[in-house]
C-alpha cells in the first residue's frame, strides 16, 4: 500500500520521511529527523524555528541543492532522488528559483544583465522581453540599466528576485531574504513576494526569523530539532495580530 497521503500528492514540493545527517561518527548532526510535509501550489509558506533547528537544511534539500540521508523529495512532480546529477541540475534550472540574504549581484553588470545571467548558464538565454517582464514584475521596469551600486538594498533584493523568477520556476525558495534589509525595505520586498503569489500564483517557501516577515505568508510551518513543531494558517484579515501570534509560538519553541 502506498504510504503517501492524498494531501501530499499534488503539492509543488513534497517531503516524505526526510532525514538529513550532516557529518559522520562523533560529529554527526541530525538536522532533519523524518520530516513529512507538503507545500501546495500557489501558496506562500514561511518556515520558522529556533537557531539550528534545520530550516536552511530543509530549504536546501527541498530545492535539490543538498541530498537527504533518507526519505523522498518530490519537486514539481519529479522524485529528485531518482535523478542523476545532470538531470537534477536541469530540474533545478527549470523548476526552482533561489534568493538568499546576500543579494549576490554582479557589480559590473546592470540590473537587466544580472537578471539574464542564470538563463545564460542554463543555455536558454532569456530574451529582452522576458528580462523586462521579470523586472517589471518586481516593480523595477525603469531600473533595467542601473548597476547595483545605484540601487537601494530593497531594490537590489528585488533584482535578485527578478533573476530567480526569469525562468518562471515552479517554486521560489527564499532563505532569509530580508535578513540584510531595514524594516522599510524589508516590507517593500515582502509585499513584492506576496504580490507574486497573489497575481502570478508563485509557490514560495521562505525561511525567516522575523515574525513580521512571516505574517505575509499564508501559513507558517515551525521546526524544532529537525521536526515539524507546529503549523499556523494565517487569516489575512488579522494581519496585525498574526505577527504577535507567530512571535508567541516562537517564544514557546525557544523556551
Ligand atoms: N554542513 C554542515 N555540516 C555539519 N553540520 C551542519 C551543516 N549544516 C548545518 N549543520 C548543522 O545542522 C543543524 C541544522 O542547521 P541549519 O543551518 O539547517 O539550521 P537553521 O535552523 O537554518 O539555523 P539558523 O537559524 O541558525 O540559520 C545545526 O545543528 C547545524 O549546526
Amino acid at each position: 500500500m502506498a504510504t503517501t497521503t492524498r494531501t501530499l500528492v499534488q503539492d509543488a514540493v513534497e517531503l516524505h520521511g526526510v532525514r538529513k545527517v550532516h557529518g559522520s561518527g562523533d560529529h554527526a548532526v541530525t538536522a532533519l529527523d523524518s520530516i513529512s510535509v507538503g507545500f501546495p501550489r500557489g501558496t506562500f509558506t514561511a518556515i520558522m524555528g529556533p537557531s539550528g533547528s534545520g530550516k536552511s537544511t530543509l530549504l536546501q534539500c527541498a530545492a535539490g541543492l543538498d541530498h537527504p540521508t533518507d526519505g523522498r523529495i518530490v519537486l514539481a512532480g519529479v522524485d529528485i532522488g531518482r535523478q542523476n546529477e545532470k538531470q537534477r541540475t536541469e530540474l533545478r534550472r527549470k523548476h526552482i528559483g533561489f534568493v538568499f540574504q546576500a543579494f549576490n549581484l554582479v557589480e559590473s553588470l546592470t540590473a537587466a544583465q544580472n537578471v539574464e545571467l542564470p538563463s545564460r548558464f542554463a543555455g536558454r538565454r532569456a530574451g529582452p522581453g522576458q528580462i523586462a517582464e521579470a523586472l517589471a514584475s518586481v516593480g523595477l521596469a525603469d531600473r533595467a540599466n542601473h548597476r547595483p551600486s545605484r540601487l537601494s538594498g530593497g531594490q537590489q533584493q528585488r533584482v535578485a528576485l527578478a533573476r530567480a523568477l526569469v525562468t518562471r520556476p515552479d517554486v521560489l525558495f527564499a532563505d532569509e531574504p530580508t535578513g540584510a534589509l531595514d524594516t522599510v525595505t524589508s516590507r517593500e520586498v515582502l509585499r513584492m513576494m506576496r504580490m507574486l503569489v497573489d497575481q502570478e500564483g508563485q509557490t514560495t517557501l521562505m525561511v525567516t526569523h522575523d515574525p513580521v516577515a512571516a505574517s505575509e505568508a499564508d501559513v507558517v510551518v515551525f521546526i524544532k530539532d529537525g521536526r515539524i513543531a507546529g503549523r499556523i494558517p494565517l487569516d489575512k484579515d488579522q494581519q496585525s495580530n498574526n505577527a504577535a501570534v507567530i512571535a508567541a509560538h516562537m517564544a514557546r519553541l525557544e523556551a
